[in-house]
């Protein structure tokens, strides 16, 4: 296993100056920098921990420890549970217990609850917020996720929902229960994307290929990503255009790729635009999160037939 933490540089700059940084205050892309260098620190502490170093990783993958997986692909394309023959834009379920721009969302949340609840409200995916300082997620979140939902009958697929730079994340991810990671265009350089896509696909996972603009849905398109999602959340300043994905549907009409919206969505309204606009799957944290019957603002949240 190859591993680049030391190469990647961040490439979103920040407006605050180091001694704004220094006195604690920090601003919005500040912010985005300080998540991704304290997930460096996060990481290289595991990979010099007993137990967890690379090679020890690599050792498990080749002893075929990591779980059977899901096909992320077709489970986003084809979606039993939703009770409808007529094409249905899928779910990817977040299960977010805080974030950097809304503090506290749901810090006591059991992320094995949670998952099975969502599993049997029609989701395709859960996605688990893995990064512990913002967002308060862990991979023991995941595995445990993935342990409560495992023996379904099309189980939904398990996405690492993180801040992934080298290939070490992407092995946690498998051997802890994921089928899919999520690859952030704006946080690699073009050869860093090309190289963990290429490493995902290898232990067999289809990652998200998360983009905000049409560069980065080039570079998307140009490592071959067969899922894409668009965020809705600017990673700069975490404001929250709706029109970020509709701008960026005619990008990918007529190619293979299953186009996700991401961030923001709220209510039944945002899913029907964007299925009138040919988007293929939505990813919903927050207000999934705060919904106080979860089942029913599911079936509401994208109009699904009873069963
Ligand atoms: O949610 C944030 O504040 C945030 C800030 C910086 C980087 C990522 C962030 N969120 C991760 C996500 O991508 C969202 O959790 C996900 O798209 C769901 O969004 P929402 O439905 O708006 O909770």
């Amino acid at each position: 296993m190859t591993d680049g933490v030391e190469k990647v540089q961040p490439r979103i700059k920040p407006h605050g100056s180091v001694d704004e940084i220094k006195s604690g205050y920090v601003d919005m892309a500040y912010h985005s920098i300080k998540i991704y260098a304290q997930r460096q620190q996060d990481v290289e502490a595991a990979k010099w921990t007993p137990g967890t170093r690379p090679e020890e990783l690599g050792t498990y993958l080749h002893m075929d420890l990591a779980p059977p997986l899901m096909d992320f692909v077709n489970r986003l394309k084809n979606n039993p549970s939703t009770y409808t023959s007529s094409p249905s834009l899928s779910l990817m379920a977040e299960i977010k217990r805080a974030s950097p721009s809304k503090g506290d969302i749901a810090p006591f949340v059991n992320p094995a609850q949670q998952a099975l609840l969502y599993a049997q409200s029609g989701a395709s995916v859960i996605s688990v917020l893995a990064e512990p300082t913002w967002f308060k997620g862990s991979l023991t979140d995941m595995h445990l996720v993935r342990k409560a939902i495992d023996a379904l009958p099309d189980r939904p697929a398990v996405l690492r929902k993180e801040f992934i730079f080298p290939e070490y994340q992407i092995a946690e991810a498998r051997l802890w229960g994921a089928d899919t990671v999520l690859l952030i265009v704006a946080m690699l350089s073009q050869e860093q994307l090309q190289r963990l896509y290429a490493y995902s696909r290898r232990l067999g996972m289809e990652p998200l290929v998360e983009v905000n603009n049409a560069a980065e849905m080039a570079r998307a398109l140009e490592v071959g990503a067969k899922v894409i999602g668009v965020n809705n959340r600017n990673l700069h300043d975490f404001s929250v255009d709706m029109g970020t994905t509709s701008a960026l549907v005619d990008m990918v009409r007529e190619r293979d790729v299953v186009l996700c919206a991401l961030s923001g969505i709220q209510g039944p309204e945002d899913v029907r635009v964007y299925k009138e606009q040919g988007v293929n799957a939505v990813l919903v944290g927050e207000s999934l999160m705060r919904a106080s019957d979860t089942k029913r603002f599911i079936k509401e949240l994208l109009a699904w037939p009873d069963a």
